[in-house]
């Protein structure tokens, strides 16, 4: 049968269709259209030829879900609940990456013909690599669609009828998309409207998570609409100013706004400052009922960061501690960070590059997000990459972007690189030590000419952003051994600031009961004299991150608001209290104190390296890496 493009489709885009696709039963619209062409004509792929699949191997798997680490953290729950709802209604739910590879596959019962048909976790569906389908084309067009049998470009995936919604991130970013899939669906497309509404209800429902957690530590202005609807939630995150740093996709449509809202005083969108926000809503406890400029009245609720809110009610509602620390919270009472605080601020919007050292959790990521507050570019984005958590071969197009068609199983569009997101704000460069040699000379050049040509594009970027740079190696001595760029390590290197570690603290006392408060919230918490007493000899090879992660289970842990030797954990008690001996080469020393521990938490642990990374206080993918580094191997995950 002839395919027949509906009327509104243009006129090439029709003949298209009747050319390349004649024996479809389908309609296509023209979002499907589009696509069928892009797959032609972008992608080189022929619908009468077989589709070729791609699929991850375990130990890639492994790899790109410690990337996304914390995106399939918050996504789990949302693709839980989701296939709670579908599975027994034989969908298959699948969340993807921004890419199109699968992140997490919920199969109904079951499962081989699912997993015959790619459903499964490490298969790829973008665009380019198996033409329109439901993962790979939600991508491509950012937007929920269905994709219902022949309407897949290639017919082996004509069984399946795929509902999909993309996931976005606070800024607005692609950062993947959930998708249900049924197999042999007799009815029409219109049978999968009702679950393209649940997959699109249940994204909102991962994106609002993630955006509480983005700004979990900021006051959070909820701007009523319909209680029963969950999924319209909107949101906006404010400063301790009553600036809008971040607001979800509904908050926008119900303030009319666009992307510029970023960096908008909460009076010129609510005609109301935060402490009259504050005052009206009795430090968050009550809703109030605004409206909005010619708008109908909302039902307006803040919910302030337990600090803030505590301190909002002590002085009767008016003033909030910082939603992100300052750099003058964040060195304490540490003469020598307050001294490097005190150098920061001078250099500050002078254009000079910032190098932050310090042993891993030592808060060079806090510093630089403090830096970032506290410069010009406060309202501009503030991008992090960790060189080291990410494949070698990732960190070109992570970092320098590249243009649309530019490799096979890149995304259609492109994308943007870090430092191209980073225009006008600041990018945070982790673990620069860990840079490939090839991207240090590229990263340079970029620098020197302020300006960025992305891979397979012709066009340069100007670009404006101040570079905040840590690690915790010895670049002097990696340029000495010639691994690291001297002229490279000359540009990052204006201001260096060393991040004490905990151990080495003057403050270390003052900060374990800041963080001990942090920590307690609302609840009084105290700890024992020989519970103090140990966690102030203690080494904390995993500085402060550790002891936030101790406090907190800690915390749980006490009886009768008293924290004593028995609510800390092994490690804590075990190692002994003194300070290794300075050696020859301290970080020859560091290293192996390191690894002795690692080595002993892992084994405690009976080798799971999450639990183990949960008490070291750093997260799985430093486990691995430093793992992979000590030649430690991890005996299961
Ligand atoms: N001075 C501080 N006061 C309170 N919290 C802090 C301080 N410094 C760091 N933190 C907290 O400790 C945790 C770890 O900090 P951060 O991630 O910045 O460390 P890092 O040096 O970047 O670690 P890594 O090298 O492993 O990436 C974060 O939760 C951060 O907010």
């Amino acid at each position: 049968m002839i395919a027949r493009p509906p009327s509104e489709l243009p006129t090439e885009l029709s003949a298209f269709v009747a050319t390349h696709f004649a024996g479809r039963a389908s309609n296509p619209d023209r979002l499907i259209a589009e696509s069928w062409y892009r797959s032609v004509h972008e992608h080189g792929l022929d619908p009468t030829q077989p589709a070729s699949h791609v699929q991850l191997e375990q130990h890639e798997i492994r790899v790109h879900q410690e990337e996304h680490h914390d995106f399939l953290a918050i996504a789990s729950q949302g693709v839980e609940g989701l296939s709670r709802r579908l599975n027994p209604a034989g969908f298959a739910v699948l969340l993807s990456d921004h890419r199109g590879i699968t992140l997490d596959a919920r199969l109904p019962g079951q499962h081989s013909p699912y997993a015959d048909s790619g459903l499964v976790v490490g298969s790829c569906w973008d665009e380019s690599l198996v033409g329109t389908n439901g993962i790979g084309t939600g991508l491509a067009a950012c937007q929920p669609l269905i994709i219902h049998r022949d309407e897949h470009f290639f017919s082996s995936n004509a069984m399946l009828s795929c509902s999909v919604a993309p996931l976005f991130d606070a800024q607005g970013a692609l950062m993947g998309c959930l998708n249900a899939s049924c197999l042999n669906s007799g009815g029409p497309k219109q049978a999968q409207y009702l679950t393209l509404q649940l997959v699109s209800l249940y994204a909102r429902l991962i994106e609002n998570a993630s955006f509480r957690q983005r700004y979990a530590s900021c006051a959070m202005l909820t701007l009523g609409g319909d209680a029963g609807d969950l999924g319209n939630e909107r949101l906006v995150a404010l400063d301790a100013t009553g600036r809008v740093l971040g607001a979800n996709r509904a908050a926008f449509v119900a303030t009319g706004q666009d992307r510029a809202l970023m960096g908008e005083a909460v009076q010129d969108v609510l005609s109301m400052s935060l402490d009259e926000l504050i005052t009206l809503t009795h430090g968050g406890q009550r809703s109030a009922s605004l409206r909005l400029a010619g708008g109908p009245a909302l039902e307006v609720t803040l919910r302030m960061p337990a600090t803030a809110a505590r301190r909002a009610r002590n002085e009767r509602g008016l003033s909030v501690v910082p939603a992100e620390p300052t750099l003058e919270h964040l060195a304490g009472e540490d003469p020598g960070l307050q001294r490097s605080v005190q150098k920061l601020r001078r250099v500050l919007d002078r254009d000079i590059s910032l190098l932050l050292t310090g042993e891993t959790g030592t808060g060079k990521e806090a510093f630089a997000r403090a830096i970032h507050q506290a410069s010009v570019r406060a309202t501009g984005p503030f991008v992090a990459l960790n060189c080291a958590a990410i494949p070698e071969s990732l960190i070109e197009s992570e970092l320098f972007g590249y243009r649309a068609g530019t490799f096979t199983g890149a995304s259609r569009q492109g994308m943007k690189g870090k430092l191209e997101q980073a225009n006008g704000g600041t990018l945070f460069l982790d673990e620069i030590g860990d840079m490939p040699a090839h991207l240090q000379t590229r990263l340079l050049r970029v620098l020197a000419e302020r300006e960025l040509v992305p891979l397979g594009g012709a066009t340069p970027v100007s670009l404006n952003v101040q570079l905040v740079c840590a690690t915790h190696r010895d670049l002097p001595a990696m340029v000495a051994a010639g691994e690291f760029r001297e002229d490279l390590y000359y540009r990052l290197n204006g201001l260096t600031v060393r991040l004490p570690a905990l151990r080495d603290r003057a403050d270390r006392v003052g900060l374990i009961r800041r963080v001990l408060q942090r920590e307690a919230g609302d609840e009084h918490v105290e700890l024992t004299a020989e519970a103090t007493e140990r966690l102030t000899a203690y080494g904390w090879p995993g500085n402060v991150r550790q002891l936030i992660n101790v406090l907190r289970c800690a915390v749980a842990l006490a009886d009768d608001g008293m924290i004593g030797l028995d609510c800390l954990p092994p490690e804590v008690m075990s190692v002994p209290n003194e300070q290794p001996p300075v050696a020859q080469s301290l970080e020859t020393t560091r290293d192996a104190a390191e690894a002795a521990l690692m080595q002993s938490t892992l084994e405690q642990h009976g080798g799971n390296v999450t639990s183990a990374a949960r008490s070291l206080g750093i997260n799985r993918a430093t486990l691995y890496r430093k793992l992979h580094r000590y030649g430690l191997a991890a005996l299961r995950t």
